[in-house]
Order: structure tokens, then sequence, then C-alpha cells
């Protein structure tokens, strides 16, 4: 059997406060095999964000790693200094934000900001530059014609190709995605994730697919983690969620929980309503 992509074992990653340490990620161990889409759930504040940071090692104080261990394409990440750590970003790992506007420059044009990213990784030919920068925008559905405007100029839904096009510009291993779509209308949201899924089929990265909720995780991804309070208290696929199957027996009641609260898409439809909440 081939390795997985990315190992994570017991990671631990406590917020130094003036009360002390605060642990947002309590132990947490998975594998993600290569092309691979898996999906994080849990309520706001279960440490899903902070264990994405750590993984793709972008955690500042006042987060530290207290434990555990990161292995991504053989490479010890936690021990990565940091001029390596340069490279292997956006090489073997790209991460993508609920905020497009964080990840791009304002008051740069696109091309401005596809030629930074490139110069950082040594590829500065401007014929070579221009043409994958085009071709990323054509991959994502975007003209290349745009490669000239400001990030302002384009609708919240394609700023957030953008920043994909962006993630997938070097070809990385693993994108991690820590709420993509949240800040989009729903049509959008569904446009882009049946994008990024047809991506992963043609260019084969892995995906950490980070949100709150766990409907959109059943319909974009493999499997499912369900965290709660820091720990990973459940890692299963969505058919045995919808089956109410669980490692051992049934889920973890949280992830019942959550499950339930997704509103059945036909109003007549019972079967995920919690049984008090049957019609006689
Ligand atoms: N800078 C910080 N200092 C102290 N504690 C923090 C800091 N940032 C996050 N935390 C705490 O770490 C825990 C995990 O937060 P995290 O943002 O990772 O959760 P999350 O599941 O991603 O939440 P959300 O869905 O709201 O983004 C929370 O208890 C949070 O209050």
């Amino acid at each position: 059997m081939t390795a997985p992509l990315l190992q994570v074992r017991g990671l631990t990653v406590d917020y130094a406060t003036p009360q002390g340490a605060t642990r947002a990620v309590d132990g947490v161990s998975f594998d993600l095999g290569a092309g691979e889409v898996m999906g994080l759930a849990g309520e706001s504040g279960s440490g899903k964000s902070t264990l994405a940071f750590a993984i793709a090692r972008l955690h500042r104080p006042p987060a530290h790693v207290t434990g555990g261990q990161v292995t991504l394409a053989g490479t010890n990440v936690l021990a990565l200094g940091p001029k390596d750590l340069r490279q292997w970003r956006w090489r073997e790992v790209s991460v993508v934000l609920q905020s497009a506007m964080n990840a791009l420059n304002p008051v740069l044009r696109v091309s401005d900001q596809f030629r930074d990213m490139f110069r950082t990784h040594g590829i500065t030919n401007r014929a070579e530059v221009a043409e994958r920068s085009a071709g990323l925008l054509r991959l994502v559905g975007i003209s290349p014609d745009r490669l000239c405007d400001h990030p302002h100029q384009f609708s919240g839904g394609m700023r957030q190709r953008l920043v994909i096009a962006l993630a997938l510009a070097l070809k990385p291993k693993l994108v991690i995605m820590d709420e993509p779509t949240t800040a989009l209308d729903v049509v959008v949201q569904r446009e882009i994730l049946e994008q990024v899924a047809d991506l992963r089929r043609r260019l084969g990265f892995s995906v950490l697919f980070i949100t709150h909720d766990l409907a959109l995780i059943s319909q974009f991804c493999d499997r499912v983690g369900v965290m709660l309070q820091g720990r990973l208290v459940e890692l299963t696929t969505p058919a045995a969620i919808a089956a109410g199957e669980g490692k051992g027996g049934a889920n973890h009641p949280y992830t019942r929980s959550l499950w339930n609260s997704i509103p059945p898409l036909h109003p007549a439809e019972p079967v995920r309503a919690q049984p008090d909440l049957v019609m006689p």
C-alpha cells in the first residue's frame, strides 16, 4: 500500500494567553490520500482553522504547535526552516481562505500578482509568466483579457476563482480551503465547488475542505472529519453519516446533531428529522 499524501499524528496546538495556554487542537490524527477530498466540519471555535494553519505552517504566535507530527509527501513539515518553508508553500501546499480580498493585493493588477508569485519561486521569464498566467485564468473560467484588471473590477465569485487559480499555479499536491465560499451566494458557491471538484479530477491534487456546513461536505468530499472542542471526534464517509453508521456503530452524537440540523430537501421528507420532530 502506498503511503498517504498527508499524515497528521497527535497534532496539538495551544494559544498562549495572559491566563495561560488554551488548547485549540488536541491530539488530532488522520491521513489524507493523494487526490482525496476530505471535509472538516465542526462548530465555530472547534479548532478547524487552527488545525489547517498548523498543517500549512501558517500559524503565528500566540498559536504554538506543542505536540505531534505532520508529514506531507515524505517531508517533516514541522521541521522545515524559513527558507525551505518559502519554497514548500505554493509548490507543495496552498491555502484558499474565505476572503479573496485578503489574498489579493487591491492595488496590483492580477497579472502582477501572478508575476510576483512566480518570481518568488524562480520563474522570471516574461513570456513564460504571461503564458502560464493566461492558462491559469482559463483554467478557472476567466478570460485572459482580464489579466490587466485590478481585483475590485471582479465580482466576489470571480475574485475567489482568481485566488484558486493562484493556489493552483505551482501545481501543489495539497490545497487547503478554509470556508472558501462562505461569503458568496449559494449559486456561485455551488459553481465554484463544482469547478474545484472538476480541477481536482483533472490535476489530481488533494483537498482539505474546511466548513461548518456538513451538507456541503457531504456533496463534495470523499471523507468527513468532525471536530469538537479541538478533537477530531469522527472520521467517516458522507454515506456512512447519511446511514447513521460511525466507526464501530453509530456516529458520534455531535455528528448526528450536525447532520440533523440540515434542513430536508423536501418539506415532506422526514428522514433526517429527529424523532420528536416527525409529525404524527
Ligand atoms: N489568537 C488567539 N488567541 C487565543 N485563542 C485563540 C486565538 N485564535 C483562536 N483561538 C481559539 O482557538 C480555538 C479554535 O479556534 P479556530 O478559529 O481554530 O476554530 P474554528 O473551528 O476554525 O472556528 P470558525 O469556524 O469560527 O473559524 C477557539 O477556542 C478560539 O477561541
